[in-house]
Formats: structure tokens, sequence, C-alpha cells
């Protein structure tokens, strides 16, 4: 397994993917984006911070690529849609950073009501000046926090140390949490017009590009002290640059940028109230050392085939949801390729309902393990448990999950139906039993069966006649096929009847053609788990 460390994180975190058996590290970084593809063409893995760039350009030159890790909480330099459409695992470290930026965000307010850069640099400069660097207190301050999660709560949290007022806008937060830390949940608009500091907290998303343009920044007092550790975009740096000069804004604080590195000539530089940082929010020795490591871990797992830990774009599972649902995954994947091999080559909906303690979980894993194994046989081994998902969505197949609560007659079940375009459905359901925990399909198309799930499949819908087991086991039989289960299932004797027969191997194109064209043979499906 090749591992390409193409941004510098924790020697430590370096340390712990050499030390996995039949690891191969390459260390790069500062590479120009054409290296970048050069460096890609054979590795199954990348870690990055936020300096190297995983365009989908990236991703198309890396056709071994299993996993991009970030050592970091924001993803926005991986274009995670074409990762995602290849199968890549995204994956970050969500909290390893939060207490460094939460710091970094104190820093930058207590500069915005105290001037100590502006100080020290006049003191670097020979000066004795004590009346161009006077501030105010943050004591009874309002402080407005956009975006209530790990790093806003640690700022909220130190500014009440400092016994600031708190308000917070975070339409996603639930207000019991937001009372429980003792702060005021408001709307936008009354954070903006009560706060004399306001910093903002949030990923950089279609939702939060420009939220403090022009026109929120009318709203708010005059003098108002702004921060941004964050995303560069989520304040509008035209509209923040004439507010500071209008003297609307008194102060700012600025770690990140609309672009990075900051343009040399940028009026930020020169403005005497602003306090700018380049992007350092995570860079301590204790943040760096904590992603780092955890990225090595996170990575390591996911080649070894063991547990995916914080993706971004594949449902993760803890222990306790692995222990109930895991089973259920290998079940989820033989229904799905099942029922694609029973329906029609095109339908409209893919329905998978859960009966029981599935019930109760996040099943998001079993659901991709159907769309994965119903888009098997279609899209091959490309497709995955990231990818399954887009591509059903490529081919206008609309997923349906539905929880039912109703009494399946087993203590878990997983049904999967495909929709054909006139509306006809073709379903298979299974659970799992006995000492063993055996997957088992428990249902085809309506009617009872119960066969193990797995392996090599007839299914077969006959007439309910005499001699149907013994003529169907003579035609394996004399193709030299064996038989290893088989179950027989009808509604009304002399109706139509249910016959799945598990075989050991592929019956030849003429015992297929035997069976198909046998009168008492209505269907007859061969289908590979
Ligand atoms: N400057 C730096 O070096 C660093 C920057 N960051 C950035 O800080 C930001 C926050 O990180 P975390 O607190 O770890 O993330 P988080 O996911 O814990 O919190 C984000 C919060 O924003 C809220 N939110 C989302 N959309 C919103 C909207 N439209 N309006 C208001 N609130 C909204 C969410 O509900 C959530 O509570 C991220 O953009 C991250 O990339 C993180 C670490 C270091
Ligand atoms: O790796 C870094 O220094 C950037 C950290 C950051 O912005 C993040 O984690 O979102």
């Amino acid at each position: 397994m090749k591992v390409l460390v193409a941004d510098k994180i924790s020697p430590k975190g370096v340390a712990y993917l050499r030390q996995q058996p039949g690891f191969e590290v390459i260390e790069a970084y500062g590479s120009s984006p054409e290296k970048v593809l050069e460096l890609v063409k054979d590795v199954h893995a990348i870690a990055v911070r936020s300096e190297t760039k995983i365009t989908a350009k990236v991703i198309a030159a890396a056709p071994l690529l299993k996993v991009v890790g970030r050592a970091g909480v924001g993803v926005d330099n991986v274009d995670v849609d074409a990762a995602t459409e290849r199968g890549v695992i995204v994956m970050n470290t969500p909290s390893g950073n939060t207490i460094a930026t939460a710091e970094l965000t104190f820093t930058h307010l207590l500069c915005g009501a105290r001037p100590v850069p502006q100080a020290a640099a006049s003191m670097r400069a020979g000066n004795w000046d004590r009346k161009s660097f006077s501030g105010i207190e943050l004591l009874r301050k309002t402080l407005g926090i956009v975006g209530l999660g790990r790093i806003g709560s640690e700022v909220a949290k130190r500014a009440q140390a400092f016994g600031m007022r708190v308000l917070a806008y975070d339409p996603y937060l639930a207000p019991s949490r937001a009372k429980a830390m003792q702060i005021e949940s408001v709307t936008l608009d009354e954070l903006l017009q009560q706060s004399d500091y306001i910093t903002v907290h949030m990923p950089l998303t279609d939702d939060t590009k420009y939220m403090i343009d022009e026109a929120a920044l009318e709203k708010c007092k005059k003098g108002v002290r702004i921060f941004n550790c964050a995303r560069g975009g989520i304040i509008k740096e035209t509209a923040l640059l004439a507010a500071l000069k209008s003297g609307k804004v008194g102060a700012a604080g600025l770690d990140v940028y609309e672009d990075e590195p900051l343009a040399k000539d940028s009026e930020f530089r020169s403005l005497p109230n602003v306090v700018l940082t380049p992007h350092l929010g995570a860079s301590t020795a204790e943040a760096q050392e904590s992603v780092g490591i955890e990225i090595a871990e996170q990575i390591a797992d996911v080649l070894n085939g063991g547990v995916i830990r914080n993706a971004v774009n594949v449902p993760s599972l803890d222990a306790n949801t692995v222990k109930v649902l895991g089973p259920y995954i290998d079940l989820g994947t033989k229904l799905g390729t099942l029922v694609q091999q029973i329906s029609p080559a095109q339908i409209d909906l893919l329905k998978i309902t859960y009966w029981g303690k599935i019930v109760d979980l996040d099943a998001n894993a079993i659901t991709r393990s159907v769309q994965r194994g119903y888009l098997r046989r279609i899209s091959g081994e490309e497709v995955n448990f990231v990818n399954a998902p887009v591509l059903l969505e490529r081919l206008g197949v609309k997923v349906e999950v539905v929880k039912s609560t109703g009494d399946s007659g087993y203590s878990e079940l997983i049904q999967v139906e495909a929709v054909g375009p006139d509306g006809a459905i073709y379903r298979a359901s299974g659970t799992r039993m006995g000492k063993q925990n055996q997957a088992r399909i428990v249902s085809v198309n309506g009617r009872e069966v119960e066969v193990a799930a797995e392996g090599k499949l007839l299914v077969l819908e006959n007439l309910d006649q005499p001699g149907m087991v013994g003529e169907i086991g003579t035609i394996l039989g004399q193709d030299g096929v064996n038989i290893a289960d088989m179950s027989l299932s009808r509604l009304i004797p002399g109706g139509t009847a249910y016959m799945v027969v598990r075989v050991d191997t592929e019956p030849s194109d003429n015992a297929r053609k035997i069976i198909k064209g046998h009168p008492a043979i209505k269907q007859a499906k061969f289908v590979q788990l």
C-alpha cells in the first residue's frame, strides 16, 4: 500500500504509517499541481492538510486511490464530489484542532479589544507611544457567535469566563443545547443588531457564503468588531473593507481569506484596525500532533480493511452499531444483487424496508450495501459504499427507505423491492438466523422460501405438478451440477410454485436452455450472489 503524505503532518503520524506492514510512505511537501499528478499515479491513500488541492484531475490520475485523509476539519481543498463518484473515501479529523482554533479566535478577540499587535510593532520600530493603543474591555460586552459547533462552543465558554454575554445563531442547533450552555439562541438579525463582537464558526457552503455582507453589516452596531477564523468567504471581504474604512466596523481579526495566500497588495494589510494571521487556527504543537496521528490511524484502518472513521462521504459506524448492523451489511449486498438479477434492466425505484432492531439504528450503511449489491453487476468492481448512491441517481433510480414497526415474523428482516417503469414489483427479503447467525433468503417475489444467501441460485417459477423436483434434479445432475440446498413454495396445490435451488457450480448454457424450455417452467433465472 502506497501512501502519499502531500502536506506536512506530525512526524508521529508519518511514523505510524511507516510502521504498518506492507506500507510504503512517500513524503512530498509543497509539490506543484503537475508534480502531484505524477506522484498520485500509483498511490492508495493521500494525506493532506489544506495546501495540496485534491482536484477531480488528481483523483482521475490516481486509479488505485482508496482514501484521502485531511489532517484537519475543512475538506474544501478536496473535490469531494469527484472522490465520491470514483468511490474514494474522504475523511477528516473533526475535533483534533478545536481547542487550537478556539484559542486563536479568542486571541483575535482580545487583539480586537486591545491593539497588542499594533503596539508591539510600534515598540519594535523603536517608539514609546502610550496614546495610540488604548482599547476597550470584554467584560459585559455582547459576543455573537454564528455557528455554535465544536469551535463556536469552546469560544463561548472562554467568552463567558471573561464575563461576556453570549448570543448564538445556529439554525441546526437544538435550542436546549444552547440553553444548557447558558447561551441565548437568537435569529441572525438579532445577533447582528445586539453584538459588540461577532465571530463566525461554520463551514463555507452555498448558505454561508457572504452571510456577512453589506446588508448584514448595515444591521450591526457602529464600531462592531468582526472575526473570522473559520473560512474565507463567510464574510464578504469587499463589504468588510468598506465598513472598516467607514468606521462602521471598529476592528477585525482574520485568519482565513477568500483567496489564500492573501494577496501581497491586499488592502487588509494596510488597515490599522485589522489583525491578520495566515490561516494559523490549527497551528499548535498539540493540534498538529493530534490530527496527524488521528489521520494516520484512520488511513491505516481503511487500507488494512478495518473501520471507516470520520468519513465525510460515507456513513461511519461506531463499535456498538457495527455489532448490530455488521452482519446485515453483507445480507443487504446479497439482497440487492439478487433483486437486480430477477428484475428488468431498467427500474424506477429501489425500496428498502427494515423491520426489527435495525429500525432504531442508523441503517444508512445497510442501505448503501443494498445499493452497492444492486449495482455490482451493472457497474462492476468500481461500485462501493461511497459512490453507490451517486451511480444509482445517475441511472435515474430513486431510493426509498422504510422503517417498519409492524410484525414481519422475524426478529430482523430486510426487504428489497425493485419497481419497474410499468409498476411491476420484484422483491426479495432476508434475515440472519440459526446458531451461526447465517444470512438466509426468506422470500422471493412474495413467496416464502428458505436458502442460504450465498453462491449460485436457480430461481424458478413453475406449474405445481408432480415430478418437477425430480426433473430439475435430473437435468442438473446430467449437467454435472450438484444441488446444495433447495426450497419450494406454493400458494395453492396445482397453481404456480416457486423453486429456489442453490447449486455448487454454474449450470451450462445447454442445461439452462433445457430448463427454460421445459413446458412447466414459466420463468427461470440464474442468480449469482
Ligand atoms: N482557521 C483554521 O485553521 C481552522 C478553521 N476551521 C474551520 O472552522 C469551522 C468550524 O469548525 P467546527 O466548529 O469544527 O465545525 P462544526 O461542524 O462543529 O460546527 C459548525 C457549526 O456551524 C453550524 N452551521 C452550519 N450552517 C450554518 C448556517 N447557515 N448558519 C449558522 N450556523 C451554521 C452547524 O450547525 C454547526 O453547529 C469550519 O469551517 C472549519 O473548517 C477549523 C479548524 C481550523
Ligand atoms: O491544516 C490546517 O492548518 C488548516 C486547518 C483548517 O482550516 C481546518 O481544519 O479546517
